[in-house]
């Protein structure tokens, strides 16, 4: 056999490798050879191949036989491939014990994924020898959509030379593994491996690949009830989310799961659709946000955000990014523990990304969600300022950034927000420029738009000589004249903290009223 490189401990049943679990793969021995030399011969009987377009190998690969094959990953099928059910029958005791190690591990490495869990969604048995073609396989990820995989080095009855695994770490340095009967390689999403050359005899593996899945829906599939979750459609989610959009419509756990499902699993309308339909139950429905927490959609759609604004990753071209954020922020509003979860999971630091380099729609809901997670939230507040947000606020404030009318307005009542209760943050965002900006609006915005930054500049407690500096006496003046009530109101109510202003404001009042 090959050497051996990185063995530690060699006599401790469960191993480390030397490599600590974060570097995304290590080497477990079960303690199964035993169990494996025996399972051998039946393993062997069993083992039909099929051909198949396997990585590099365009329809020649012929050494693997499929005890799995989920057929609901489009992008994760191999062409050719045939699942054999009576492997399956053979393995499934020795799957599902792996499957719990793998789910162990991979939870230990990523403790933030507690409300997901793994589920096979592939699992294979290969047989190397020294041919052409089935001696060994080159470097490569499983691929996106394989969130964790894991490979047995199974017992060969006839021995063989050269196999072995090479794997790379984080840094791209290898690590040679001359696997044994029993020992397992546990890989984290995206690890670069390689099965290497045998140069004479068999070399038996199983491979197992799995994807990793809210736990709710995993709970729901394990259930025997009969569950309605995968006939969900685009249509449908067309339909719960027209029904919920505008109105209290309480919602059933199931359509939660379909939604969610649909969200993980589907394809990019799909996602789409059904990420427009969570943000819609959420709207306005406290029963339904309280469901969708404990079904953990947030997870869910938390995970997906994270994932798709990943460094070096691709933002899908449909409106899914802008519709999870907007669903996370309605998800937040009027809970204060909503508020602590979503922001708990990095949330913050991603929206507030969204609104420096978003599109116009992602820019929107993502300053709307920033209202969502900052009203009546102290810390929020704080973490949202630290972002240095403020001032991609103000750019499109001050209309630099070309996008929606609404957007504007979602702006001032962030800043509202995130000044209130802070002299601290009401300076950063005065230093900022943003009394003069909120200013600038109250004499030239549209109706609406002066009341929104009447009611941001009441939030500035600490700085009334500031505002009146800013020359907002006029503006308010204008609007005590102007015909909606609502800019009366906000004017005044600004207005009463300025004491000379008060006076005033009552002669302008007055001279309406005659
Ligand atoms: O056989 C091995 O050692 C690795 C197999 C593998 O990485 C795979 O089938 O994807
Ligand atoms: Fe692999």
């Amino acid at each position: 056999m090959g050497k051996r490189v990185f063995r530690v401990n060699t006599c401790c049943k469960r191993r480390r490798a030397s490599v600590p679990a974060s570097e995304g793969f290590e080497i477990v021995d079960l303690g199964l050879a035993q169990r494996l030399t025996e399972l051998s011969y039946q393993i062997e009987t069993c083992y039909q191949p099929c051909t198949t377009s396997y990585l590099d190998a365009k329809g020649h690969w012929n050494i693997s036989c499929y005890s799995e094959l989920a057929e609901d990953v489009p992008d994760l099928m191999v062409p050719g491939a045939v699942q054999h059910p009576p492997l399956l029958a053979l393995l499934l005791p020795l799957l599902d014990e792996l499957t719990v190690h793998l789910t162990r591990w991979w939870h230990s490495i990523h403790p933030h994924k507690n409300g997901f869990t793994l589920r096979r969604v592939q699992s294979f048995v290969t047989k190397y020898s020294a041919t052409h073609g089935k001696s060994h396989l080159t470097r490569h990820v499983d691929g996106p959509q394989v969130h964790a995989s894991m490979i047995l080095q199974l017992h060969s009855p006839k021995g063989f030379a050269g196999g072995g695994m090479t794997v790379w770490d984080s840094e791209q340095q290898e690590h040679f593994y001359q696997l044994r009967a029993g020992e397992l390689c546990l890989l984290d999403h995206m690890v670069w491996h390689q099965s290497n050359q045998v140069t004479s005899g068999e070399r038996w593996v199983l491979v197992v690949f799995c994807q990793q899945v809210a736990t709710a829906i995993a709970n729901c599939h394990l259930s025997n009830a009969p569950c309605p979750i995968s006939q969900m459609t685009c249509q449908d989610a067309i339909s719960i989310a027209t029904l919920a959009a505008d109105q209290h419509f309480q919602v059933e756990k199931s359509v939660v799961f379909g939604l969610m499902k649909m969200l993980e699993f589907g394809g990019p309308e799909e996602r789409e659709r059904a990420a427009f339909a969570l943000g819609c139950v959420a709207a306005n429905c406290s029963e339904n946000r309280e469901l969708m927490m404990e079904c953990g959609a947030a997870q869910l759609m938390i995970d997906l955000l994270h994932r798709m604004l990943a460094v070096g990753s691709m933002k899908p071209a449909t409106h899914e990014c802008a519709w999870i954020v907007a669903a996370l922020g309605r998800l937040a509003s009027k809970s204060t523990s909503n508020k602590s979860i979503i922001a708990r999971e990095g949330v913050i630091n991603l929206v507030a990304e969204l609104v420096r380099s978003g599109n116009a729609l992602e820019r929107e809901e993502a300053i709307s969600t920033l209202c969502n997670l900052s009203a009546n939230h102290e810390s929020n507040k704080d973490a949202i300022v630290a972002t240095g947000v403020v001032e991609s606020l103000l750019k499109v404030l001050k209309g630099e950034a070309l996008g929606c009318i609404k957007e504007r307005l979602w702006c001032m009542a962030a800043l509202s927000n995130l000044a209130s209760g802070s002299v601290r943050r009401q300076t950063v965002i005065l230093v900022a420029g943003g009394i003069k900006d909120l200013a600038k609006v109250l004499s030239s915005g549209t109706s609406k738009e002066r009341c929104r930054a009447a009611a941001a500049l009441a939030s500035f407690t600490e700085h009334r000589q500031i505002i009146l500096d800013a020359g907002v006496m006029d503006s308010l003046c204008s609007m005590l004249q102007a015909d909606g009530a609502e800019e009366k109101e906000e004017a005044m109510f600004l207005m009463e903290d300025f004491e000379p202003a008060r006076n005033l404001g009552l002669c302008w009042a007055k001279k309406k009223s005659v």
